[in-house]
């Protein structure tokens, strides 16, 4: 129970309905027992002395118990479910946000499909159980406690003579759960390969067509649901295999009490009466036993998701915000950024950047060029605080950015990223995606900048076209540009590019940067590229190769050095005569533009 002690905050607000539920249920169990004692009272106080005068009272009596007694399992079911569901809610909540406050680190490594487990099944089955399975199994134990305390007090020898093959029935009950819970598991598996083939193929549909996989898809679904069939053949199997025995010990239970319990009649040990409500009060106890390994398992797994849901509430939170953390304002950020000898590695292995030394005055640009790997996004992370650095630190207008308020901090920069991602939403929301009351003029402009307009004004719905799941139905480069659009339309003081205008051509990329330029003036800007073009206007170019600076300057600098620059400078302009060449004839023109 110490998951569900764990848990306590969340139902704790929602005791009313609980105790309600709990009481009820109570009531309605006793109310059960009313029954037996009507039939009991029935042959040998009214049949058998004739005083049938009685018999229309007996009947509105029990017509009474039967109407009260659905009335309490209606409050008690509505009660339970309220909370089961209050407290899901809750809790429900509590995760999103947590989900919400966790760090790229975090997600560095987590799973999707582990994630939203956790936020469906495992909450379900947590919402289950305190809805109804809590309520079952403390009505197994009251139906037990009190059918057998009932048993008892009529006839003490009969009840333990009828009670011979409980155990068995226990046993049988106990072994069946052992045994089809696993073959549920495996169903359960055999589902989710089944629908990962198919959510795979449905997005990957493009991979899929054009390497003409369709046959192997096909093949591939049919062995799935192959196993998906067996599985649950193996079931149903041991479904038909327990049943019959289950109900075989539970009916010799019956024909025990018949042939014992007859004897004890004619013994005249008990009454008629007596004999007739004993047969009613053995489905007290065996009715119950019936379930009572699926109950067990169902508390197993209930505890299990629960602690699955506990470990992530618990989730360390690797980037918060220090105490009393600084506010970070439009009208008082100027946008001085410095990474002053910054060293940081992902995990315990070689750091990803090293060294890593800075200066970018406000509105100043800022080129990053290197290889694949050699650190060029680790340092944009760091700038927007994704992670912390392991040394040295990052410093924005003099102060440490740790000292800044997170959410305040990544309000003044804009990012974006090497992947655009797109909500399944208006190319209007997605534009005004981090901005508040933004206006359509406001947007207007953002595309206008980021070279969007043009495109979104010939979709049929032009701003209000719906962009599908990540953005299909829209090019690589149409969707960096509207991914541009809604970087600048929340203002930045920083922006930061990495690989931005990877996916445009050299034409579009040239207008998006001439856009850039009139709106970055006054911002500090952090590019990454793997064009020459895209930097060669930057106040400082970067150059880093396995996250070392090797070579920093001016394009004109570089161009003049041998190096990783000039040589990466060479190959975009090969058809050109090389620098050196350029150089050597004096009448020549420097590099040409793109
Ligand atoms: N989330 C991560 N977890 C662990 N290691 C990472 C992570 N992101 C990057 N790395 C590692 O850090 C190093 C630098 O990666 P980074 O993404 O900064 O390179 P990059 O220069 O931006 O490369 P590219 O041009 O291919 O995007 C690489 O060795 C990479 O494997």
């Amino acid at each position: 129970m110490d998951a569900f002690r764990q848990l306590k905050s969340f139902y704790w607000s929602e005791r009313k309905w609980f105790i309600l539920s709990i009481l009820t249920l109570i009531l309605a169990t006793a109310l059960g027992l009313v029954y037996p004692n009507l039939l009991r009272y029935l042959i040998d106080d009214v049949i058998k002395q004739k005083n049938f005068e009685l018999v229309p009272v007996l009947s509105l009596v029990l017509f009474g118990v039967i109407a009260i007694k659905a009335l309490i399992q209606f409050i008690q079911g509505y009660s339970g479910a309220i909370f089961g569901l209050n407290t899901a809610f809750n809790l429900r909540n509590k995760l999103y946000n947590k989900l919400q406050t966790l760090s790229f680190q975090y997600y560095d490594t987590a799973r999707t499909g582990e994630l939203m487990s956790r936020l469906t099944a495992d909450l379900e089955a947590v919402r289950m159980f305190l809805a109804f399975g809590f309520a079952q199994i403390l009505n197994i134990v009251l139906m037990v406690t009190l059918g057998m305390a009932m048993m008892l007090s009529i006839d003490w020898v009969l009840t333990l003579i009828t009670m011979i093959t409980i155990p068995f029935l226990v046993m049988t009950a106990l072994s069946f759960e052992k045994k089809v819970h696993p073959s549920f598991r495996n169903v359960r598996q055999a589902l989710s390969m089944l629908t990962t083939a198919v959510q795979e193929n449905i997005m990957g549909v493009r991979t899929v067509k054009s390497f003409a996989g369709e046959d192997n898809e096909t093949k591939k679904f049919a062995e799935r649901n192959d196993g998906f069939r067996s599985k649950n053949i193996q079931t149903a199997g041991i479904w038909s295999k327990y049943f019959p025995v289950m109900e075989l010990i539970a009916n010799l239970s019956v024909v025990i009490l018949l042939a014992a319990g007859g004897y004890r009649v004619i013994q005249e040990h008990i009454t008629i009466g007596e004999f007739v409500a004993f047969f009613s009060l053995i489905w007290f106890i065996i009715g119950p036993m019936w379930g009572l390994g699926y109950h067990i398992n169902n508390y197993a797994n209930c505890k299990a998701s629960a602690e699955r849901i506990i470990g992530l509430l618990n989730e360390h939170v690797n980037v918060q915000d220090v105490e009393n953390p600084i506010v970070l304002s439009k009208d008082t950020i100027k946008g001085h950024v410095r990474f002053e000898d910054v060293t940081f590695s992902y995990r315990d292995s070689e750091p990803s950047v090293h060294h890593i030394n800075i200066d970018a005055p406000a509105g100043s640009v800022i080129g990053i060029l290197g290889g694949t790997g050699s650190g060029k996004s680790t340092l944009i992370s760091l700038l927007m605080r994704a992670y912390n650095v392991n040394e040295g630190k990052i410093t924005l207008d003099g102060v440490n950015i740790r000292n800044y308020q997170l959410q305040s901090l990544r309000r003044e920069i804009a990012t974006v990223f090497q992947e655009t991602f797109l909500f399944s939403s208006t190319i209007r929301n997605n534009i005004a995606y981090g901005a508040k009351n933004v206006t359509m003029d406001e947007i207007i402009k953002a595309a206008k900048l980021a070279q969007a307009h043009d495109f979104i004004m010939e979709l049929p719905l032009g701003y209000d076209t719906i962009v599908g799941e990540r953005g299909l139905g829209l090019s690589g480069g149409q969707k960096q540009r509207i991914a541009i659009a809604r970087a600048l339309v929340i203002n930045p003081h920083i922006l930061l590019l990495d690989d931005a205008t990877s996916a445009v051509d050299m034409e579009t990329e040239h207008e998006i940067q001439s856009g850039f330029r009139e709106l970055m003036k006054g911002r500090t800007t952090f590019i990454i590229a793997h064009r020459i073009s895209s930097l060669r206007n930057a106040d400082e170019i970067i150059v880093l190769d396995k996250g070392r600076i090797v070579q920093r300057g001016k394009h004109e600098e570089l161009i003049q050095q041998e190096g990783p620059y000039l040589t990466t400078y060479n190959i975009q302009y090969a058809d050109r005569p090389k620098q050196s060449e350029l150089d050597s004839v004096p009448t020549a023109g420097k590099g040409g533009s793109r």
